[in-house]
């Protein structure tokens, strides 16, 4: 058996925190472009019977995506057995419905992208919404590891007056599990998006809130009008200055900047996308999802 991680270039040092777990050999990706824009990929190309994992977050993922059609089908030319793809953060999650008339559906036409490449997916809560289970959108094996149990970890050890706050319903599934985990309090607000930039937070219950730190956590922070909006309402409260957790740090534009300049005491996120915020580390949890479908996928009835 011959297990090789195959990072692209970003995702170098989350792969180093995993191969040993795999027990994978790591063959960086390549991946360069011609002066006229074009990828040029390269890869190892002594891979006969080797099971493969490309590890990419999908915080690019119109720019990654040929990249990675690229390295999964020379990967098997080269004789790879298998190849999976390990996306850390996946994007096009939240195109899920057709929102004005003529819209593409891209979740799911993205899910069909990746399932014709990879033998099977792993990642870090997706972000579900309307689709409520990974597995209804991809016929290959799925995994997702949850990043909640080393959130909890990571708030009660450094916030232990937290109090939590979602500020969305769809934070409910992460706050609610971080909450009980950890036996914090906690609180989801309610949000109204009007457009791209335009977002609107209610306040939350003065009493659940008073004399706690408040520690802001939501899966994807991009633009960062949800939380900036948050924040916003927050101040009308008098707490001290709040925490956010981010689990997947997209900060699309300047939206880190903005925050930084929000009030907050400290921004932290998981390293599903490689980025300074980084504070929470999911390198094992990959690497023993990975495993499971690896070996899953290899299996057959002569295998001991
Ligand atoms: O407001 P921005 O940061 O652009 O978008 C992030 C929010 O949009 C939702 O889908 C996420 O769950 C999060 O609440």
């Amino acid at each position: 058996m011959t297990r090789v991680l195959m990072p692209f270039p970003a995702d170098a040092a989350l792969a180093s925190t995993m191969n040993q777990a795999m027990q994978a050999r790591i063959a960086p990706v390549a991946w360069r472009h011609f002066p006229d824009g074009e990828s040029l990929v390269t890869l190892e190309d002594s891979l006969a019977g080797a099971d493969v994992a490309i590890l990419a977050s999908l915080r690019h993922a119109d720019a990654l995506a040929l990249p990675l059609r690229f390295a999964a089908r020379t990967a098997r030319e080269f004789g790879a057995r298998s190849v999976g793809l390990i996306a850390p953060y996946l994007g096009y999650m939240r195109q899920d419905k057709r929102f004005h008339g003529g819209e593409a559906v891209s979740t799911p036409l993205f899910a069909q992208f990746l399932e014709e490449t990879f033998d099977w997916l792993v990642t870090v809560d997706p972000h579900l919404h309307r689709v409520e289970r990974l597995q209804s959108l991809y016929r290959i094996p799925t995994a997702h590891v949850s990043a909640t149990p080393a959130v909890a970890r990571w708030i009660a050890e450094t916030v232990p007056d937290a109090v939590l706050i979602g500020p969305d319903s769809e934070s409910e599934q992460w706050v609610a599990d971080i909450a009980a985990r950890s036996g914090m309090h906690w609180q989801v607000l309610a949000k109204e998006r009007h457009g791209d930039y335009d977002v609107r937070v209610s306040l939350p219950d003065p009493a659940a809130v008073a004399g706690r730190t408040p520690v802001l956590v939501d899966d994807i922070v991009s633009s960062g009008h949800t939380i900036l909006e948050t924040l916003a309402h927050l101040r009308q409260l008098s707490l001290p200055p709040p925490l956010l957790v981010a689990l997947h740090p997209v900060f699309a534009g300047d939206a880190y900047a903005r925050l930084q300049e929000a009030g907050l005491a400290r921004i932290v996120s998981t390293d599903t996308i490689p980025h300074p915020s980084n504070a929470i580390a999911l390198g094992a949890d990959l690497a023993a999802a990975a495993s499971t479908l690896m070996r899953a996928s290899t299996d057959s009835p002569e295998d001991p």
